[in-house]
């Protein structure tokens, strides 16, 4: 067979084998949803046999409604407003409390700062006894058992740092039930790895006192997760031990297999589900093309910052590798932006010193690495800026997902270049399905035309809701215009093609030099940046490749023909590439949001801002969003409470009981200076105004007397 027979078939053969891949990917998506039928079933049907109540007339058991009157509806709101100084619940919080406390299991998939920690600290207050929390990392942990103490709560922790004064407490509140300890957190080894510990909770098991289990970050229990944790995988052993306590698995994101995955690990198979939209709706999403120079990329940041965050509001930006993440921060920090790096490869301490610093807002900027992750609480991180684009959607959705977990406006911004695919892509493609989920983002970012929210709910299963003007597309549609480059694209694959009969192999980069002027006869206005996409874009196609190669030090990405070049080649196939004809200015793209001002950026909430870091300074461990919520700063900005009893209307006892008087003294304080600031400009107006009336009545005096006169 001649060679170009022999890579004509190749070509086929590819061709087919991607229809096979695409086929398999379709059935595995049905295996997914069928698996999760079938366990759906199995649990209705084992419900049924369970069920000792006669089903009336024989019709199908009754739908369970959470969401009615149960007996413990007062007292659960009494600690909800006074304990937790929380006005109202969010969506799915109340059912997922009554059917805890109803005894179930339960599953909860709620979005990042849903308020997945009230569904069990608020059972675990009500119930009688000592709750039992489960959760991967000691600084979210600490911060827990710290946010709860601020409430009064009696919490406590039994991690690597807790000291034998501290574990004898506890294990004797656990074996004795002599002491108040109402929720203890532990990190999965304990489970996995002290006999001793679990002992001592089979003793408070077997004398009534363990109230509920809770598995905080559940997704770390799967392997099919982004997060998995080994000792996550043996906590089914608390179901089999403790079969009649009630557990809750709550997690930002897990898929349906994930979910299923989840259900069988920690043994719960006929827990009651619920799952909330993966919707963020006070995100505003935005990608920024990104500058090839450095340079100009950090000083883009840093306008964005200055501009839209001058009062040192929080915000992270990641990068992609530790190096990137030092050097981001050092050029931030020469331009006067308080920032700092953290990334694995710093010491525990540093990181901590660093997660610290930022977490009471003494830090604007923390830079790091995908290791700054999951142990992030901060619930008032304004902004999450991308410098290079993150490996997948679902790792995008995560990170940029750190940002207004309060539920208030903030903002994710990445930066996209199309010279970094290259880099990612040479990191990700031994990761199952790791480069499909990397063209997934780069589509995202490429996108000229496309609600960036609706392509998280694509990517999420989920039906499509209203953007409501909360993306960069969606508030200022941009013209864009479908060019035919079908012409560039076969220039491409034949350069390609001939490198190849020559035996060699081109980077991104290479390719794109040698088109430089090959392409430039063609299309003299195409520019650098949008034949680096084109070649993407052609990648995305699936008519070209990537490949790589592995070097002593790294792993090189090559550009090759990929499944679908010959029809390029022969013109069978068309490409079409979209490129917006009315590009606004950068100007007028930051302006855009402008109007949206921080909330504690001046006046009254500015002053409760600081009253509330100074409170939180004076207490060794305490966050200032612990004392107060900027939430709840916005409400007494506009409501001005003046005495304790409105104050407590408004945030609850416990908070009023404690920092009640110090913050009706700030508004007081507020509102007397603002008296005399209107005093003096009703004085100055008044004097302008006496100085007008005279001017006039000197008139009308002179037309008085004139009348006068006329008289
Ligand atoms: N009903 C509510 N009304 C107002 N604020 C609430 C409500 N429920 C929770 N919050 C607040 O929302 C913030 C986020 O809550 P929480 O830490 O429980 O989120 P989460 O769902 O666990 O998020 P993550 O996945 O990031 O851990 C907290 O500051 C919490 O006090
Ligand atoms: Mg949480």
């Amino acid at each position: 067979m001649a060679s170009d027979e022999i890579l004509e078939e190749l070509l086929n053969v590819e061709v087919e084998l991607q229809d096979v891949q695409d086929q398999i990917k379709l059935l595995l998506d049905q295996q997914d949803k069928l698996y999760q039928r079938q366990s759906e079933l199995k649990a209705v049907l084992e419900q049924c046999n369970e069920s000792t109540e006669p089903v009336e007339n024989g019709g199908p058991a009754p739908v369970e409604d959470w969401s009615g009157s149960f007996e413990w509806d007062a007292e659960a709101d009494n600690v909800r407003f006074n304990v937790f100084g929380i006005s109202k619940y969010r969506a799915n919080q109340r059912e997922i409390i009554n059917a805890a406390m109803s005894g179930r299991d339960v599953l909860v998939i709620m979005a990042a700062g849903g308020g997945k920690s009230l569904c069990y600290q608020l059972p675990a207050i009500l119930r009688n006894g000592t709750a039992l929390v489960v959760s991967p990392l000691l600084s979210l942990i600490q911060d827990q058992v710290m946010g709860l103490a601020a409430l009064g709560i009696p919490a406590s922790m039994l991690t690597s740092t807790t000291n034998k004064e501290e574990e004898k407490y506890i294990y004797k509140a656990l074996e004795k039930g002599d002491a108040d300890l109402k929720i203890l957190y532990v990190t999965p080894e304990k489970i996995s790895k002290s006999k001793r510990f679990m002992s001592k909770l089979e003793k408070c098991h077997h004398a009534g006192r363990l109230s509920l289990i809770s598995i905080d970050e559940a997704h770390c229990c799967s392997q099919w997760g982004h997060d998995f944790r080994p000792d996550y995988k043996n906590l089914g052993i608390l179901k089999t031990q403790f079969p009649d306590v009630p557990m809750i698995a709550v997690t930002a994101t897990a898929t349906k297999k994930v979910q299923i995955d989840l259900m069988e690990m920690l043994h719960i198979p006929r827990c009651v589900k619920f799952v909330s939209t993966v919707n963020r709706p006070n995100l505003f999403y935005m990608v920024r093309e990104k500058s090839s120079i450095g340079k100009v990329v950090i000083n883009d940041i840093a306008a964005y910052i200055r501009g839209s965050y001058p009062k040192n509001e929080s915000g992270i930006v990641y990068c992609f590798s530790r190096k990137e993440c030092e050097l981001v921060a050092k050029e931030l920090r020469d331009i006067g932006i308080s920032a700092e790096y953290y990334h694995a490869d710093m010491d525990v301490n540093a990181r901590e010193k660093v997660h610290l610093r930022w977490s009471k807002g003494k830090l604007q900027v923390i830079v790091g690495t995908v290791a700054f992750g999951m142990g992030i609480n901060k619930p008032d991180v304004r902004f999450v800026i991308h410098h290079s684009l993150s490996k997948s959607m679902e790792t995008y959705y995560q990170e940029s997902g750190r940002a207004g977990r309060d539920g208030l406006h903030s903002e994710c911004l990445l930066f996209y270049r199309p010279a970094d695919v290259p880099r990612q892509s040479s990191m990700v493609f031994y990761e199952n399905c790791g480069l499909q989920n990397l063209y997934d983002i780069v589509r995202y970012c490429w996108s000229k035309s496309q609600c960036r929210r609706g392509a998280f709910f694509r990517h999420f299963a989920e039906p499509l809701q209203n953007c409501n003007g909360m993306c960069d597309i969606c508030a200022s549609p941009r013209e864009v215009k479908e060019y035919d480059v079908s012409s560039h694209a076969s220039i491409i694959v034949s350069v390609l093609q001939d490198t190849q009969n020559n035996d060699q192999r081109l980077t991104m980069l290479q390719l794109v030099e040698k088109l430089k002027t090959k392409i430039k006869d063609l299309d003299p206005e195409l520019k650098r940046d949008e034949m680096e996409q084109l070649v993407i874009q052609l990648i995305l196609d699936r008519v070209l490749k990537e490949e790589f190669q592995h070097t002593a030090y790294s792993t090189n990405a090559y550009v090759t023909l990929g499944p679908l070049a010959k029809q390029v080649a022969q013109g069978k196939k068309a490409i079409k590439f979209e490129i917006c004809t009315q590009q606004k200015s950068r100007s007028g793209q930051w302006s855009a949001r402008c109007g949206k001002r921080s909330l504690t950026s001046s006046g009254l909430p500015l002053k409760l801002d600081e009253l509330r870091k100074e409170i939180a300074s004076a207490h060794e461990g305490l966050l200032p969003h612990s004392v107060l919520s900027t939430q709840q700063i916005s409400m007494l900005s506009v409501e001005k409470p003046d005495t304790l009893e409105k104050l407590e209307g408004m945030i609850g006892k416990l908070k009023t009981g404690k920092y009640g008087a110090k913050i009706l003294d700030e508004i007081k304080k507020y509102m007397d200076s603002e008296h005399q600031c209107q005093d003096t400009s009703a004085n100055e107006q008044g004097g302008e105004h006496m100085a007008k009336k005279q001017k006039t009545r000197k008139t009308l005096v002179v037309i008085d007397s004139d009348d006068e006169d006329d008289k």
